[in-house]
């Protein structure tokens, strides 16, 4: 049997050595257009597919290798009688080795003066078709999607004169998680286009950034998988400097903490431990910002993980060094800030642009058997939706106060009670069956700094016990989104305590 290899490659990287080396294996090599014009300028013997197909390419493109004559030659089991007959029958020769990889559609959408045009000229069709076809055909087909793998499939050529089928069988599994993924952008990029939020079918794909040590626990297998357009301002598209690899843990808590971060314009500082904060501050400058989220809580920030806003300068790396954490995440780091971080050999440093071109559209949880999609809680401070429930007004000191807590609080898990004040947080009551024991080891932790301060809620209190506790605290003012049935009693129990009460109209649950 003539051995016959197909290449038709929009990304070019490597094939000319690896027709090349095909030929000498006493391949014919069968091409098209590009392919077919590249190889032979390289001095490599081609076949012109048209030649094949007794047919030539039409449409621009759209039809060159879409032929019985090849897709018979993909397709057929080369020991069943039946399909031998029919090749007889139809001049069809077998094709035993395929190398596809197919139009940039992904590059091609990444731009941005792309047009829907554009985009739709980029959606391969008869190279999926090719790919797909030799993947099924396995048994018999070596068909190669990824440049990576010419090397080991010429050597098994070379040193058997065949490849085996388990090679056969992993790439043909890689061409169908290819072909799937190659779909998912398309369908992706036209569902949105038609502004279809939730489709009848989730086809998402993410490509493998790491493999991790393990999961939350050491027993546990686990891997990082970043979504190729997904969102620029994401711990997946941050840059490591310096330190270990990073944790399933910490990319969890490096995510919390960028979050958070997010939220302030003026220069802050955000501690994260187990995905909750521990300590926010904010400042005049960034050393001032990361001295208030220390002081909101110097326990806790051991061992934890800073996301900062602003560049890191010598004077804020040199106090940040003083104590253990585990990683700090800013947009820069200065040269001298470096040298001093650096010197931990553990520490892990990351750059992230605070550009935010892209965000991503919807957050995905699983559940077993399940995936639950929602848009991200994107709610702010709105002041038009704000209502003063109590007979007092904040003054300007605790409206400041109150929009730093309720900022932080809608990224504490619930039950989620925030003290704060304009600066910084002072107490934080994080996932807690219940609001007034959230609001409780809020109290406890701020301590004495609680007289004076306010208290943000992440929902309404479905009773009045937790403002009460609040009053005794030392509480002036507080956030909550309201709309308990009971609201009117903690209204009446915040007029009693002289205590500024304010409802945004919106809840902040995070599970
Ligand atoms: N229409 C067809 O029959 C067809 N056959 C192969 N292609 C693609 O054409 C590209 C290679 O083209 P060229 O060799 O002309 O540079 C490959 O990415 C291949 O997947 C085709 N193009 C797309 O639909």
């Amino acid at each position: 049997m003539a051995k016959r290899a197909l290449i038709s490659v929009s990304n070019k990287e490597g094939v000319v050595e690896f027709a090349r080396e095909l030929v000498a294996l006493g391949y014919e090599v069968l091409s098209t257009g590009g392919t077919n014009q590249l190889l032979q300028d390289s001095g490599v013997a081609v076949t012109p597919v048209d030649q094949v197909t007794n047919f030539p390419e039409i449409l621009g493109g759209r039809v060159k290798t879409l032929n019985p004559m090849i897709h018979g030659g993909l397709l057929a089991k080369h020991d069943d009688a039946d399909h031998v007959a029919q090749m007889n029958e139809h001049g069809i020769e077998p094709i035993q080795v395929v190398c596809v990889n197919l139009y940039p559609f992904v590059e091609t959408i990444s731009k941005p003066e792309v047009t829907m045009e554009d985009a739709i000229e980029n959606i391969d069709i008869g190279g999926p078709a090719m790919l797909r076809a030799s993947a099924k055909n396995h048994q018999y087909v070596t068909v190669v999607v990824d440049h990576n793998d010419y090397a080991t499939v010429l050597s098994e050529l070379q040193a058997e004169g065949t490849t085996t089928l388990a090679t056969r069988r992993k790439l043909a599994a890689k061409v169908f998680r290819h072909t799937a993924a190659y779909d998912s952008y398309i369908s992706n990029y036209l569902t949105e286009a038609t502004g279809d939020m939730y489709p009848e079918n989730l086809t998402v794909t993410y490509e493998l950034k790491q493999h991790l040590r393990y999961g939350e626990n050491p027993h546990q297998k686990a891997a990082f998988y970043q979504k190729r357009l997904g969102s620029d301002f994401s711990l997946a598209a941050a840059h490591q400097i310096h330190g270990k690899e990073l944790s399933y843990n910490n990319i969890q808590d490096g995510n919390a903490a960028l979050q958070i971060v997010k939220e302030f314009e003026m220069p802050a500082a955000v501690a994260v431990k187990h995905m909750n904060p521990c300590g926010v501050g904010t400042g005049m400058t960034i050393e001032e910002a990361f001295d208030k989220a220390y002081e909101a809580d110097p326990t806790s920030i051991f061992g934890g993980i800073i996301a900062l806003n602003q560049e890191v300068d010598v004077a804020t790396a040199q106090k940040l060094s003083e104590i253990f954490l585990e990683i700090i995440i800013a947009p820069s780091f200065t040269e001298e800030a470096l040298a001093i971080l650096t010197k931990k050999k553990n520490i892990r440093l990351l750059t992230i642009s605070f550009a935010q071109e892209k965000q991503d559209a919807f957050n995905v949880v699983s559940v077993e058997g399940g995936l639950l999609v929602q848009e991200p809680d994107r709610y702010g401070f709105a002041e038009a939706d704000i209502k003063v429930a109590t007979d007092r007004e904040p003054t300007e000191a605790e409206w400041e106060a109150l929009k730093l807590g309720w900022a932080v609080v809608k990224h504490v898990k619930s039950n989620a009670i925030v003290v704060s004040d304009a600066r910084m947080t002072l107490g934080v009551g994080a996932g807690q069956m219940n609001r007034v024991g959230a609001a409780k080891i809020a109290f406890e932790q701020a301590g004495e700094k609680a007289q004076g301060a306010t208290l943000a809620s992440d929902a309404f209190f479905p009773m009045s016990d937790t403002v009460e506790a609040a009053a005794k605290a030392g509480i002036t003012a507080i956030i909550q989104p309201g709309g308990s049935i009971k609201d009117q009693e903690s209204i009446d129990m915040a007029n009693q305590y002289n205590i500024a009460m304010v409802f945004t109209g919106v809840r902040h649950f995070k599970h």
